[in-house]
């Protein structure tokens, strides 16, 4: 379990993090989404002694980090998969983390094993390394004293499809046995296919959290009509909070059985009507967001 509370890190006058919190829960993943510069890696370092919090903790299993008697084996930690030493091999630098943590040579193999990097990729010096190579040497440094937490910055940048399903696989086992996982990223297709929990930062501060299907209900419906006109004065009419989905769908602050009444009863004909799902979690992180894009993207 990872408890953040009331975290806020200044720097000089520029609050990155204000007062930030939430609990990552024992056999859940929990995703920590926002977009660029919302303050993710910031509450990371933070929760591993990296950051000195201006006010306000960060603990693991009911501890600071600081004051784990072997974070190896408590916590495994991802937050830059391009920090490994270039220079040394996959296994040179996995042999070391054993002896760092304390563990056995033999946990070399297994590791290897576990992210599926093959002998041969495993005697490659990591400067030959593609990115998704290194999301998954790091990705096993991590597991090296079999930790009960791990905590794992952007952990699928880089990674292709299939590594992404391998990812997804292997994190809901370390869940599934009862660990914690926390994984931040900016793209929620990433995240929304591999979290139970989601945590959505923007500008430093927490917008949105909760399971992932309490968000999702909160996605609302999605409808298009025949006539997008008379739809959207229809729903407004019955004071429903719409918003513009594409070029003339419209999601609806409401469930599937209201919208398509209040369609039904303004003899509006319906072309297509669903639960909002992913692509209304994705609108609502824009939304969430919104101030915090770079893009400038619209509510
Ligand atoms: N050492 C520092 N000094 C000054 N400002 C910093 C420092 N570290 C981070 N910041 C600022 O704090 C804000 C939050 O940065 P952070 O790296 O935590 O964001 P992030 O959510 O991880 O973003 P990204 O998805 O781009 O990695 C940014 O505006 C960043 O410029």
């Amino acid at each position: 379990m990872i408890t953040i509370d009331a975290l806020t890190k200044r720097y000089g006058g520029y609050t990155a993090v204000d007062h930030v919190t939430f609990t990552a829960r024992s056999g859940r993943v929990t995703g920590f989404l926002g977009p660029n510069g919302a303050g993710k890696s910031t509450t990371m370092r933070a929760m591993v002694g990296l950051t000195d919090p201006t006010s306000g903790t960060a603990t693991v299993l009911g501890r600071r980090f600081a004051d784990l008697p072997n974070p190896g084996r408590e916590v495994g930690v991802l937050l830059d998969a391009s920090a490994q030493h270039a220079g040394r091999t996959g296994r040179e630098i996995l042999t070391l983390a054993t002896r760092i943590v304390g563990v056995p040579r033999t946990r070399v193999d297994e590791l290897l094993d576990m992210v599926s990097l093959t002998d041969e990729e495993a005697g490659r010096r990591v400067r030959n390394y593609s990115l998704g190579m290194r999301q998954r040497l790091g990705i096993a440094t991590a597991l090296v004293g079999a930790p009960e937490v791990l905590i794992l910055d952007e952990p699928a940048n880089g990674l292709d499809p299939a590594g992404i399903r391998w990812m997804r696989d292997l994190l809901r086992r370390f869940a599934d046995d009862g660990g914690t996982v926390l994984l931040s990223s900016h793209l929620l297709h990433e995240i929304e296919v591999i979290a139970d929990d989601l945590v959505v930062i923007g500008n430093g501060t927490i917008v949105a959290q909760g399971t992932k299907d309490e968000l999702l209900a909160t996605a609302g419906t999605l409808v298009r009509a025949e006539d997008p006109a008379a739809l959207r004065a229809a729903l407004s009419a019955a004071g429903l909070t719409i918003h513009a989905s594409g070029s003339d769908a419209v999601r609806a602050e409401a469930d599937l059985a209201t919208v398509g009444r209040v369609a039904f009863g303004a003899g509006v004909a319906v072309t297509e009507l669903r639960a909002a799902d992913g692509a209304g979690l994705e609108e609502i992180f824009l939304e969430l967001t919104a101030q915090t894009q770079r893009e400038g993207v619209a509510a």
